[in-house]
């Protein structure tokens, strides 16, 4: 916790000011029932109005001045908090920016979004709590004591035996729900999962008719929450009504022998409602004091799983290369002996892969479902470090280059195209940011998608719906070609991002990438033969191994699995 507590540095003035002024209020309510006691006793029992009113301006004076305090500090604390929240939720977004996919995929995303989010207010509300009321509560328990016992010795044991009485009770509600709170915690997580895979696969759970197994499910998990929320809030509500019989008694207490002090003549009447005062302002105060003990068990909690986050070394941390080799390698990437595995348990995903891609040339990438296509293409931007081997791109190991440096010669279109809300262009200048006018024409012309942007109202500036949700399939991945072929990328990677559409845009496509793009290497991942026999190579994958690298001539003679893979698509090629 206290690693992260340099994220609230910025916020030195507030952190000590905050506290101050809190204490100032602290110090004039401790003496609030002091001049109460005095305003009766002597104020009102002798008649004297003039001392009556003196007390009671100064009352009036000290309220006033502790409102101010009051004020002062909450603002202070709502400053630094939301300050220190706001710089520890960017920062933890800076860094799962820098995980590789192997960390994103181990921690999962819905517990990282519980972490930016429902962790990080818990820390938030630590710190404004910290500033509020961490030196008032002890305070203005130890103060109430003091003062009790500087009205009257005797009756200042009362007090000191009500506070083992109480700090028993509050250690026992606190050993059952500190385990609880972390639980609580655990079943947020569980929440937003299922949330977030519900929203993401509503189409899919609409489709199947499983609106009510959806909701069923939802309902249980959502149940569950508030069960785990129900224990621990049933036995954290214990401790209001055991304070206030605590209270109550100690006040039986306070009025019975301060009766019989008050009858022989050692104390007065005021003294003895200061003392009650005093007896609910320390109890109201160590009911602060065990509400903080809580915020601060959950804010540990809570720290922890943030921490985690902080604390997870990327895997790809480079030792970046000073100065880039010039890009006129002959060879622009290079597989040496590369073996994957996404975990250790889990067996190769690629095993041994050999190749060598020239520059401008255009290899082809086929195999069977689960083959190891995708995971060969996502080594090479280094979202996954390899197990074995090195892969090279101009002659230098991509584990070498600043990924930033690396990713920007690359340009990948996923399988699974992914558009962001806002408009067509400002999708398309996600590829490049400083792209004019006619270079987003032009992108959208070589991904076959000119003529239908035109045709819409708005043109670029049509509004595009979160994950393009107002577009068709094939719009979509048309647009996400676009937007990776205005980059013009040294190497543009397509994830058989052409199997969307249909064979004769398939074509136009790849001609426009032969004939417009001559700068850049291309790799096309299908299942399609088509979309790969005129590349110069062709890897075939099965299983995670290769099993044939060569032109597509010559893997008809020399690789069955081709051979296999040609002849079961035979009829439906239309080249
Ligand atoms: N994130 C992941 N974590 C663990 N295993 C994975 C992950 N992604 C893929 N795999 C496994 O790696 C293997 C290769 O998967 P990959 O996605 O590379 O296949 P593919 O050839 O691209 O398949 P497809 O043609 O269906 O897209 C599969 O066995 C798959 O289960």
């Amino acid at each position: 916790m206290l690693s992260l507590m340099s994220y609230a540095s910025k916020y030195k003035k507030q952190l000590i000011l905050g506290p101050f002024f809190k204490l100032l209020e602290a110090i004039l309510e401790l003496f609030l029932p002091f001049y109460m006691a005095k305003l009766i006793d002597q104020g009102i029992r002798q008649n004297d109005l003039a001392y009556t009113i003196k007390m009671g301006i100064y009352m009036l004076i000290m309220s006033i001045v502790g409102l101010i305090c009051v004020m002062i500090c909450q603002y202070y604390s709502s400053i630094a908090s939301q300050g220190f929240g706001t710089e520890l939720r960017n920062e933890m977004m800076k860094k799962i920016n820098q995980f590789s996919h192997r960390e994103i995929d181990s921690f999962g995303s819905a517990t990282l979004i519980t972490r930016a989010t429902s962790d990080i207010n818990q820390l938030q509300l630590a710190l404004a709590m910290l500033i509020r009321l961490v030196i008032r509560a002890p305070f203005l328990s130890i103060g109430s004591i003091i003062m009790a016992f500087y009205i009257d010795t005797q009756m200042g044991f009362i007090f000191l035996i009500t506070i083992p009485v109480f700090s028993l009770i509050l250690f026992f509600i606190m050993k059952k729900t500190v385990p609880l709170y972390k639980k609580v915690q655990q079943k947020i997580d569980h929440l937003n999962l299922v949330v977030s895979e519900n929203l993401s696969g509503v189409r899919v759970i609409r489709a199947f008719s499983k609106k009510e197994k959806d909701v069923e499910n939802f309902g249980e998990v959502s149940d569950d929450l508030a069960q785990a929320y129900n224990n621990v809030t049933n036995l954290s509500a214990l401790l209001s009504p055991t304070t206030i019989l605590i209270m109550n008694f100690s006040i039986i207490f306070i009025l019975y022998f301060g009766g019989i002090r008050v009858n022989t003549g050692y104390l007065q009447t005021g003294q003895v409602l200061a003392l009650i005062n005093y007896m609910t302002q320390m109890l109201l105060a160590l009911i602060v004091v065990a509400n903080l003990v809580v915020i601060f068990t959950r804010a540990f909690a809570s720290a922890n799983r943030v921490e985690e986050v902080f604390q997870t070394q990327p895997e790809i941390e480079t030792t970046p290369i000073e100065n880039e080799l010039p890009w006129n390698e002959e060879t622009l990437l290079s597989f040496q002996h590369v073996s994957f595995k996404y975990t250790e348990k889990s067996g190769y995903a690629l095993e041994d892969i050999n190749f060598n891609l020239k520059k401008n040339q255009t290899l082809g990438i086929i195999g069977p479902t689960g083959s190891g296509k995708s995971t060969l293409i996502q080594l090479i931007p280094h979202f996954y470090s390899t197990n074995e081997g090195t892969i090279l791109l101009n002659n230098q190991s991509v584990n070498s280059f600043k990924t930033g440096q690396l990713r920007q010669h690359i340009a990948t279109v996923p399988q699974k195209s992914t558009l962001f809300s806002g408009t067509i262009r400002s999708n398309l200048l996600l590829g490049k940011p400083d792209a004019t006018e006619e270079e987003c024409y032009e992108a959208l012309d070589m991904a076959q998608c000119l003529e239908f942007v035109m045709s819409l109202p708005d043109k670029l500036d049509s509004e595009v719906f979160a994950n393009g949700k107002n577009f068709s399939g094939g719009q979509k991945q048309r647009l996400s070609i676009a937007r990776a072929l205005i980059k013009r990328p040294d190497l543009l990677i397509m994830d058989d991002s052409l199997s969307a559409l249909d064979y004769q845009t398939d074509l136009l496509i790849r001609q426009a990438l032969k004939e417009k793009m001559t700068k850049t290497t291309v790799i096309i991942i299908s299942q399609r033969v088509s979309s790969v026999k005129n590349a110069d190579n062709i890897l075939v994958l099965k299983n995670g191994k290769q099993v044939g690298y060569d032109s597509h001539e010559r893997l008809l003679g020399n690789s069955r699995t081709y051979r296999d893979i040609v002849n079961s698509q035979k009829e439906r090629e239309v080249e």
